[in-house]
């Protein structure tokens, strides 16, 4: 294979960029010419595609977002869309594709390779971790590190005030970012949409804290959560308890932001380099990921339909240690 394309879809990821510069540099060892095309798939259907050079990624290792865009492509979703996207890459003759982003990118490329017999490599780029096939995405780490820094600074102020916080995070349908940072961060609750939890739950945990002489809690959400937003849970939290303070922080995308911690920037450049070496080696419509230290290869359709649940013991722990 000689020339290959890479594009960063969905939404941005701390990581991306490290991932990016694997790519290029590997392409670059092995003699390869690779394109990046801009803003997801809008950039393959409109032609935004341009040769990429080991200069092209210098100094990219450390930043957030993606040099070469993202978006949420509504074209892509139509067959004229699709039809446009496999014309531009076949006028240019490249053999292959590589995909950085989330679920929704995943069943694209499946989508894609399948009907055009294109070879793509998936990797897997999305802060909310909720990817079979890896036990990691690329800035997931970093945006639990900024969610922890978050929790640890709003303990101050709940501390110091005696209050009750309701902290929402992201993570779409998926609660990993709120397991790992509510552990992290010694919440008193943590409400994912995995598990049921009913706002007499919610009651009852934070009652047990004051009857132990706690004087401030708080409690992390998931975007994704039955109850609502952390705004509705908070109301229906306070129609019931109306001598205590509470308080609302919704972290929203200062999650997907900064720059990628060691482990995001680790993993991105171990997938950006195996994913190219896949390539190589033909293989193709499989998501790239890392479990148990180990590269692994899942088949795209596979990686985006089979539920990938949390960590029962996270779950569990939450409750014991709060205790
Ligand atoms: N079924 C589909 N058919 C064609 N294209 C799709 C399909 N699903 C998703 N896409 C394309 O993939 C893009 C990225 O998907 P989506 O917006 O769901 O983000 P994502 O990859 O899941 O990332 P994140 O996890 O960060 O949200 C979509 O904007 C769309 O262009
Ligand atoms: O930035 P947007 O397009 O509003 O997307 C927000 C969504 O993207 C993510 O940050 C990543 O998928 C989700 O956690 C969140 O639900």
């Amino acid at each position: 294979m000689k020339k290959i394309a890479v594009l960063t879809s969905g939404g941005d990821a701390p990581g991306m960029n490290a991932a990016l510069r694997a790519v290029v540099r590997t392409a670059t060892y092995y003699g390869m010419e690779v394109y990046g095309a801009k803003r997801g798939f809008d950039g393959l259907i409109q032609g935004d595609i341009y040769k990429m050079k080991s200069y092209s990624v210098s100094n990219i290792i450390s930043l957030g977002g993606t040099i070469l865009k993202t978006a949420r492509s509504v074209d892509f979703h139509a067959q004229e869309g699709r039809d446009k996207a496999y014309e531009q890459l076949q006028s240019r003759g490249i053999e292959g594709l590589i995909v950085i982003g989330g679920d929704g990118s995943m069943m694209a490329s499946d989508r894609f390779s399948k009907a055009y017999d294109f070879p793509i490599i998936g990797i897997p780029g999305t802060i909310n971790n909720d990817l079979y096939g890896t036990d990691f995405t690329i800035g997931f780490d970093t945006a639990v590190n900024t969610a922890l820094d978050a929790i640890d600074k709003i303990r101050d102020t709940a501390n110091s005030h005696d209050r009750i916080f309701f902290v929402e995070v992201m993570g779409r349908d998926a609660g990993y970012i709120a397991i790992q940072t509510g552990i992290g961060g010694g919440a008193e609750l943590v409400m994912v949409p995995e598990t049921e939890t009913s706002i007499q739950d919610v009651i009852s945990t934070l009652q047990a804290g004051w009857d132990r002489a706690k004087s401030a809690s708080i409690v992390v959400t998931a975007e994704g959560n039955a109850e609502g937003s952390a705004i509705d849970i908070a109301q229906k939290v306070k129609s019931h308890i109306n001598n205590k303070d509470i308080k609302i922080t919704t972290l929203g995308h200062i999650q997907r932001g900064g720059s990628p911690s060691a482990f995001d920037r680790i993993l991105s450049s171990r997938l950006g380099l195996n994913a190219v070496e896949a390539l190589r080696s033909g293989k193709k419509g499989v998501m790239i990921g890392i479990i148990k230290d180990e590269v692994v290869y899942t088949p795209l359709d596979i990686a985006v339909n089979t539920p990938k649940p949390l960590n029962d013991e996270l779950v569990r722990m939450v409750e014991i240690l709060n205790s």
